[in-house]
């Protein structure tokens, strides 16, 4: 396994986001496959700030908001809701966080998060992090999620995967190709995964022999 994430870069002050160039570690993996549960340990042991773009995206519709309904039916539809919108959020929340450092959970989720991203931020990934689980197993978890969710029945599930496959896979692709995957087997219980996300957050000075 490769390179350790980068220490963050010395922040300038009054720069815009991309002078800043915030560490930023997208936390990819199919619905269920324990992106949210694996950053949570994260943000304890190393510090970072939790940025999930669908948790995000359900405040965004709490609050009120003019997208609010847009972004509801795209969800229970398990579509991806257009980059403007997700990229405004992300943004605004880098920037009111005092942070350097970020988990950034379910996005880029297709070709157009991950392009108008970079291009907007002029922020690229130090590592991706992918959660690999086996369908049946996410469908499993997230059939006793019980946390409510439109998104979180057999139709929508269904479509999740489909726009999985089709559109979030290529994004690992793309980033495979930058040699910039860390791929950890998620199908395992929680804190032997997180073994295994440890050793990619841990320099290897600090590593046991
Ligand atoms: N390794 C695991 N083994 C079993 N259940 C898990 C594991 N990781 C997460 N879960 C459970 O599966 C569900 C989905 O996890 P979550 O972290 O929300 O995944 P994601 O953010 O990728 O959709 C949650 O109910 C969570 O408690
Ligand atoms: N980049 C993103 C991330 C999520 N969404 C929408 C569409 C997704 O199906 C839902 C739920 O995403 P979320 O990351 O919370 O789902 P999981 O944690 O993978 O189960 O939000 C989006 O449109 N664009
Ligand atoms: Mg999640």
């Amino acid at each position: 396994m490769g390179t350790v994430v980068d220490a963050a870069p010395i922040k300038e002050t009054n720069g815009s986001l991309a002078e800043k160039k915030p560490t930023v570690v997208f936390v990819l993996g199919g619905p269920g496959s324990g992106k949210g549960t694996q950053c949570a340990n994260i943000v304890k042991h190393f510090g970072y700030t939790h940025l999930s773009a669908g948790d995000l995206l359900r405040a965004e519709i709490k609050s009120g908001s003019e997208n609010g309904t847009m972004i509801q039916n795209m969800i229970k539809e398990g579509k991806i809701v257009p980059s403007e919108v997700t990229i405004k959020l992300l943004q605004r929340a880098i920037e009111e966080s005092g942070n350097e450092k970020f988990l950034i959970d379910g996005f880029p989720r297709n070709e157009e998060n991950r392009a108008a991203f970079e291009a907007v931020t002029g922020i690229e990934p130090s590592v991706v992090l992918f959660f690999d689980c086996p369908e049946e197993e996410m469908e499993k978890r997230l059939l006793s999620r019980n946390e409510g969710r439109v998104d979180d029945n057999i139709e929508t599930i269904r479509k999740r995967f489909r726009v999985f496959l089709e559109s979030s896979i290529p994004v690992i692709q793309y980033y495979e190709s930058k040699e910039k995957v860390r791929k950890i087997d998620a199908a395992r219980p929680v804190e032997e995964v997180f073994e295994s996300v440890k050793a990619v957050f841990t320099p290897k000075s600090e590593k046991a022999d």
